[in-house]
Order: C-alpha cells, then structure tokens, then sequence
C-alpha cells in the first residue's frame, strides 16, 4: 500500500479552569495557544516505518513484517471502536519493552504512535512510511502536548489510510478537515490520550482539533465564538511532572475523602461557569475593570482549590507570589505539579511591568511568553506554508 505525503498541526492548550474537576464530569474552559505541533509523514519504499521524535530525542524503525506479526485476525476492522483493545495495546506494551507503571516518555509516545498505526492499517497491507513529529510546546509541562501530539498523528495517519480525505487543494497553504472528520480525528487521538494519560476527560484532544476558546463537560464541546480578547503571560517552572500520575492522585484523594472533595470540584465548576459568564459579558458590555477585578478572583480561588486536590507544587506557589508582588494573578494550567502556569494581564498593564515581572520569573529558572490565544485546530499544510525552522526539524539536512 502507498499513502500520501502529508504535513498537519495541532495546537496547545492552556486551560482557564476546570482542570481536574473535568476528568470527574464538571465544566472546564480551555483555550488553544498559539503554540503547535507539527507531523510530516512521507511514503517511503523501504519496507520499514521509522519514527523520528527530536523533542524527546528518540528515532526508531521497525520492519513491516515484524509489526504485521502483532496484528490479530480482528484488529483493523472497526476505525470507530471508542474502547481501547486491550489485546493490542497489552502485545504492544510486550513489544516496545513495558512493564507496567513504566511511564518514560518515549515508551508512552512510541506505544500511541503504534497503537494508531496498527489500528487504521492493520485490516491491509501495513505500508512503509516515516513520521517525524516536532512541537513548538514544552514536553510534559501542562499545555497538552500530549494531546498536539496525538491530534497531529491521528490526522495524518486517519489521511493517509484513506480514511478521511486530504483537505488541502492545489494552491491552498492550510486547509481543515470537515466537521464530521475532525470528529474522527478527535476520537483517535483520545485513544492517543489513554495511552498516554491513563483516564483523560478528553478536553486537551478537543482543543488540538477544533482550537479557540471551549466549554467541555462530560464529552460535550461547545465552542465559545465570542470571547473577549485576553493577554496571558505562560510560564514553564519547568519542574516535570506526569499528567498519568497526577489524575490517579486526585481520583484516589475523591475515593478516600468522598465527603470533602465532591463539593471542592462541584465548587470549581461553579468557577468556570461564573468565568464563562464573565467572558460573555465582557463581549456584550463595555469591559470594565470590575470584569477583570472578577477574573482576577477566579483565578486565584481555582488555585486553591487545586492546592486542596493536591496538584500544586512550590514551584507554582512561587509563581504565584511572584506575579502577585507585581499585581498580577496566577494559577496553574493543566495537570500541575510543577509544569505551567498562566498569569492574567490586564489591558492597562504596563508593558514595563509585564518585563519586570518576566525577568523576576526568569531569575527563579522559570521560562516565560506572552502569548495570543485561541489559534485553528488541527489543519493540514503545503509543504512552502511552514516555516523553515520547522521543516528544519522535521526533515534536518
Ligand atoms: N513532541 C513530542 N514528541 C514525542 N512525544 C511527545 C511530544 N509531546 C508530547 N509527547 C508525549 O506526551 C507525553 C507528555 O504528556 P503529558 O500529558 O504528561 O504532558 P502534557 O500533555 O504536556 O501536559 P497536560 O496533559 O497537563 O496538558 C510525553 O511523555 C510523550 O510521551
Ligand atoms: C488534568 C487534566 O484535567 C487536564 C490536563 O491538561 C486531565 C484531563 O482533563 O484529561
Ligand atoms: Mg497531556
């Protein structure tokens, strides 16, 4: 079988509220970043697949036949199937070396990029190609790297099987998929997102393929078309931390104090509702400072209710008390413990304070942006329409 050459991104994420709460069927908001992943796959004659991941620095290659052997008479059968085969991912795990609670990142990226290439080809011939995966985000600090990752691996690999059509058109530079394919994008690489998170909500795979501004409960992604224009400062304490581990945290704490901690995440939802409130007002109504004033609050109760669930870390305690001594607000953004933060800036914000304000950051080890948000969804490019320091990467000389 030969497939097509392609090229696809994905967003981050930060999420504004509802980390956490979400992954037990309260609303979170979440915005994409301006921050991508990027998934070249070519065609090749070689009879292998190699796997090229610079971020995490690992480059692998099978031969066809030796994966066409992990392949049981039923797999490939159902491209929709929304429950993980076990029987798959259990021989893969045997495959790539895991053993169980064994959680490096390159096991977890070689066994989705495995699991999503054996489940959409396997009912065929297995073809020969090679995918180079590389990502403007931090690995593992909390923008949804893990799920730009799989978003970018289930577009590409969805496209090359034939299972969706390759959305870009002879002149275009980027072209997105139609709405009932992204939704086959999105269901793939929540499969990405189990690999690698154990027991996502699904909110980060959400935001890689539809990107802007959403609303996510329980599976349900409502987009939120207009929202006011927010500055937000990101920055990577860059103490690393595992998403897989920090959701099984907070699920055994809501296990042992059912009592104490179902009201801290009916709490929180009340947040992302009142935040989400704020925002629509923001659109309706002139901006007042009052608006921010009320941002601001969210921001910090969020944080505490997140210290409570037990995902904080010195490290964001810093970052909040840091930003406060310059008037700012802070909270974590996605998983926790350790990872980034997200501060609010104000539109009358100065920018001397904001480079005051970085450079006390900087001294602490951290790494900082101010970032635009809410960028397109998972998109497919010409090869001229990405920027050299990309194709770079993807394809070094
Ligand atoms: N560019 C990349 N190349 C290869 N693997 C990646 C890449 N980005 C992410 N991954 C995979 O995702 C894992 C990180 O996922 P994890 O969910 O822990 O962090 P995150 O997605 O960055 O943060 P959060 O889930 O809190 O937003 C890595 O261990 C790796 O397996
Ligand atoms: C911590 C969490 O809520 C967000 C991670 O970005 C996990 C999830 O929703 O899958
Ligand atoms: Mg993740």
């Amino acid at each position: 079988m030969h497939v097509q050459h392609c090229i696809v991104s994905a967003p981050g994420k930060a999420i504004l509220h509802g980390e956490h709460a979400v992954v037990h069927g309260k609303v979170a908001l979440a915005v994409s970043l301006n921050l991508r992943t990027f998934l070249e796959l070519k065609a090749t004659s070689s009879g292998k697949v190699c796997v090229d991941l610079p971020n995490i620095d690992t480059s692998l290659s099978w031969d066809v036949s030796e994966l066409r052997m992990l392949l049981s008479a039923s797999l490939g059968e159902d491209k929709e199937t929304k429950l993980l085969d076990v029987e798959l991912l259990r021989r893969l795990r045997e495959f790539v070396g895991i053993t169980d609670g064994n959680l490096d990142t390159r096991s977890m990226a070689t066994l989705a990029f495995l699991y999503i290439y054996l489940s959409l080809f396997g009912s065929g011939d297995l073809p020969s190609l090679s995918v180079s995966v590389w990502s403007e985000l931090p690995t593992g600090a909390g923008l949804g790297s893990s799920a730009a990752y799989s978003v970018c691996l289930a577009a590409a690999l969805l496209t090359a099987s034939g299972a969706i059509p390759a959305p870009l058109k002879d002149t275009a530079s980027t072209a997105r998929w139609c709405q009932e394919d992204m939704e086959l994008i999105n269901s793939w690489a929540f499969q990405g997102e189990k690999i690698i998170h154990g027991n996502p909500s699904g909110v980060d795979n959400a935001v890689g393929t539809w990107g802007g501004m959403l609303r996510f409960l329980s599976g349900k992604i409502i987009p939120l078309s207009r929202v006011p224009l927010l500055r937000i400062l990101l920055t990577n304490t860059k103490v690393p931390r595992s998403t897989k581990v920090l959701v099984a945290g907070v699920k055994d704490k809501l296990n042992k104090f059912p009592s104490i901690i179902n009201p801290v995440l009916d709490s929180v939802d009340a947040i992302s509702c009142t935040c989400e409130k704020t925002l629509a007002e923001m659109t309706s109504q002139p901006i007042t400072g009052e608006h921010y004033n009320v941002l601001e609050e969210l921001i910090d109760i969020n944080q505490s209710q997140l210290n409570v669930m037990g995902v904080g870390h010195p490290s964001l305690d810093t970052l909040c008390r840091v930003t406060l001594a310059r008037g700012l607000h802070s909270k974590l953004t996605g998983a926790g413990g350790g990872g980034c933060g997200i501060t609010l800036l104000r539109p009358e914000t100065d920018s001397s304070v904001v480079q005051s304000t970085v450079q006390d950051l900087r001294d602490c080890g951290y790494e900082c942006w101010e970032t635009s948000i809410g960028g397109p969804g998972v998109q497919q490019h010409s090869p001229t329409s990405v920027k050299d320091e990309v194709m770079e990467h993807l394809s070094p000389h």
